[in-house]
Parts: structure tokens; sequence; C-alpha cells
């Protein structure tokens, strides 16, 4: 049985591929413990097959589950007993839809604590300190567990990933999937209709907001989203009007985004908002009101009408690109 000093990575993994969020875990994980005190589960479909990459971002071992229905009661009776066995000082999770689930369910079934949304990890007195936003990104909490293992979420992009090495040489042995118990079943998945890149994983992101007015005004942000190989995404009030789907909603409870540039169009910019776009490497800000808070978070801002603003916009990146 490996020391207590290891941490357990829990890879989600859809047709073969790890979730984006993998190896930024390894990141995490490297920076808490040594390389051979990390280990990973790979739970879904295509699990033997991703083992390999996954391991290769630095685990000693990797363990696989063919999981063809991925559900957080499912995977929490696959890790219940390889956490019996491994006993890791600490379990690491995306902050995904999955993993936002699995943390709590996982902490209370191994009767230790979880905190979820992680932004930051450091050692203070011989105590592992987890800091993450509270209050609709108002604030920051700094959380310990004096249990183990103690079971942590992390914040999609908080950690850099960790770079493959081709040449580690990675043990992989194939577990059971557990059968979930609890009454929950899934009936059908319906999956979102996605063109072009993820917004998580966009480079550019255009947010539209309240202020465009209605779906019209979205129609425009998808040109000047297209001439920048960018991507369309909005405030919660658009996505709740059917003007623009759920999946692309950007703030605390949507999608929470680091692109390189970030251009909010009529967006005020509340706390829950601006919790979702903290990682953009710079937002810049079209609002008709010189005093919205956007402006605050913004590096470079346009205060007008963006039915005057974004087809001027639209025109100098034609005329600048030749597009
Ligand atoms: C628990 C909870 C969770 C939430 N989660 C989220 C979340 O994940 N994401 C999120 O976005 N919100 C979330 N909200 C909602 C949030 O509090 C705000 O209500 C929301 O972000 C406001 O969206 P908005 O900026 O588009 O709209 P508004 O606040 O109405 O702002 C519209 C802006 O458009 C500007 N405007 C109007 N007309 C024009 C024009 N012609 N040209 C230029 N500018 C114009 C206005 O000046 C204004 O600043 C949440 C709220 C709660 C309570």
């Amino acid at each position: 049985m490996p020391d207590n000093q290891s941490v357990l990575i829990v890879v989600e993994v859809k047709g073969g591929t790890p979730a984006p969020a993998a190896a930024e875990l390894f990141t995490a994980a490297k920076a808490i413990t040594a390389d051979e005190s990390i280990f990973a589960l790979v739970v879904g479909t295509g699990a033997r097959e991703a083992a390999v990459a996954v391991g290769r971002l630095g685990a000693v071992k990797v363990f696989a589950a063919e999981v063809g229905q991925v559900s957080s009661d499912a995977v929490a009776l696959t890790v219940m007993p390889l956490a019996a066995n491994l006993n890791p000082k600490i379990i690491l999770l995306a902050e995904t839809d999955l993993g936002r689930d699995l943390a709590p369910m996982l902490a209370a079934r191994l009767s230790t604590a979880a905190v979820t949304d992680v932004i930051a990890i450091r050692t203070e007195g011989g105590s592992r300190i987890f800091t993450r936003p509270v209050y609709g990104g108002n604030a920051l909490a700094d959380f310990t567990i004096d249990t183990e293992p103690q079971v942590v979420s992390i914040r999609p992009k908080t950690f850099a990933p960790a770079p493959a090495n081709d040449k580690h040489t990675v043990e992989i042995l194939e577990l059971p999937a557990a059968e979930p118990l609890t009454g929950v079943q899934i009936l059908e998945r319906v999956a979102v209709k996605e063109t072009g890149p993820k917004i998580e994983e966009a480079k550019i992101v255009v947010g539209g907001g309240r202020g465009l007015g209605g779906p019209e005004g979205f129609a425009q942000l998808q040109e000047l989203a297209g001439l920048l190989d960018g991507v369309v995404g909005a405030s919660r009030p658009p996505c709740d009007q059917g003007w623009w789907p759920e999946s692309g909603q950007i703030g605390v409870t949507g999608k929470i985004i680091a692109p390189d540039l970030y251009i909010a169009v009529g967006i005020s910019g509340s706390s829950q908002h601006l919790s979702g776009v903290s990682g953009a490497k710079t937002l810049v800000a079209i609002n008709k009101d010189a005093e919205a808070n956007i402006f605050k978070a913004a590096a470079y801002g346009v205060t007008g009408d963006w039915k005057k603003v974004v087809p001027a916009l639209v025109a100098k990146v034609k005329e600048l690109t030749g597009r």
C-alpha cells in the first residue's frame, strides 16, 4: 500500500478522450506531492484507451473503469473501494458538472469533507489551505479539512496543464465499474449542438447581455466572433429569456471562461457574471452607461449604444483582416 502522501486524481473520459482539465489536475497534484505518489482513476467511455494518455501526465499507476453512462453515483461507488485501498491524502476532481456533484457525495460516503470550486492551494503551518470564491465571487474564503481523504474540486483553468511525457511508463489496471445504487437513472442524453470551439476553451469570447434587447442582437455578435475566430456567450438574462442557449451562459451558475480576450456587450458587470470571466486576460466592455460596473473590470471600454459600436467594430475588423 502506498504511503498516505498519495493523491488520487479522478478523470472523466468520453470516447477515449480525457476531459481537458485532467492535465491541470496533475499540475495541482505535483504541487502537493511527489510524482511517485500520484494515482489516477480514469472513468467513462474509452477509459482503457485514455489511461495511457493520462498516465503520461505523471501518474505512477492509472486505474481504468469503463462506464457507459457516467453518473456521479457510479463514479463515487467506483472511487470508494479504490480510496479504501490507496488511502490517499487527497482526492482531486475538476469543478465540472460531474465534479460539482461528485465531490460532496464522495466526501459524505467517505466520512470526510469537500471543498469545491478551489482556485488556489497553499500550505501554512503544516495545514493545506484551499481558497474558493464565496458570495457570488465578491469574497474569497480559505478552508482546511481536518479529515482524510480531503476531497477537492478545482476550477478549470486555475492551473496550467501539466506537459505529457511520452517516455513515462504507466502501469494500468482495469477496474470493474460500479452500478449506481440510488434511484437515479439516466434515461436519455441530448447532445448540445456545438459548432467551433467550446466556450471554456475559446481564446476569444464575445458575450451578450440584456442590453442587446432581444435575440436579434446575437446575430451581430456572431458575425463579430466569427471574424475573430471566437465564440459567443451570454450573461444569464439572455439565456433565461431564450435569446441564447443556456449552455452558453457565463458566470457563477454558468461556464467559467479564461479567454485571451473577452468582449462584453450590453452587460452591466454583476459579481455573478464577473466571477465567470475573472480569468480573461483582457476584458473589453461596450455599454451605453458610463457608470456600469463592467468598466471597473475592463482594460478597454467603449461608452455607447452597441447598435452603433458593434457594426463599426465589425467593419474595422473586416478592413484590418481583409475578411
Ligand atoms: C444565485 C444567482 C446566480 C446568478 N448567476 C449568474 C451567472 O452565472 N451569470 C450571469 O451573467 N448572471 C448571473 N446572475 C444574474 C446577475 O445577478 C445579473 O442579474 C446578471 O448578470 C445581469 O445580466 P446583464 O448584465 O446582461 O443585465 P443587466 O444588469 O440588466 O445589464 C444590462 C446592461 O446593458 C446596458 N445596455 C442597455 N442597452 C444598451 C445598449 N443599447 N448598448 C449598450 N449597452 C446597453 C445597460 O447599461 C446595462 O449595464 C445570477 C444571480 C443570482 C441571484
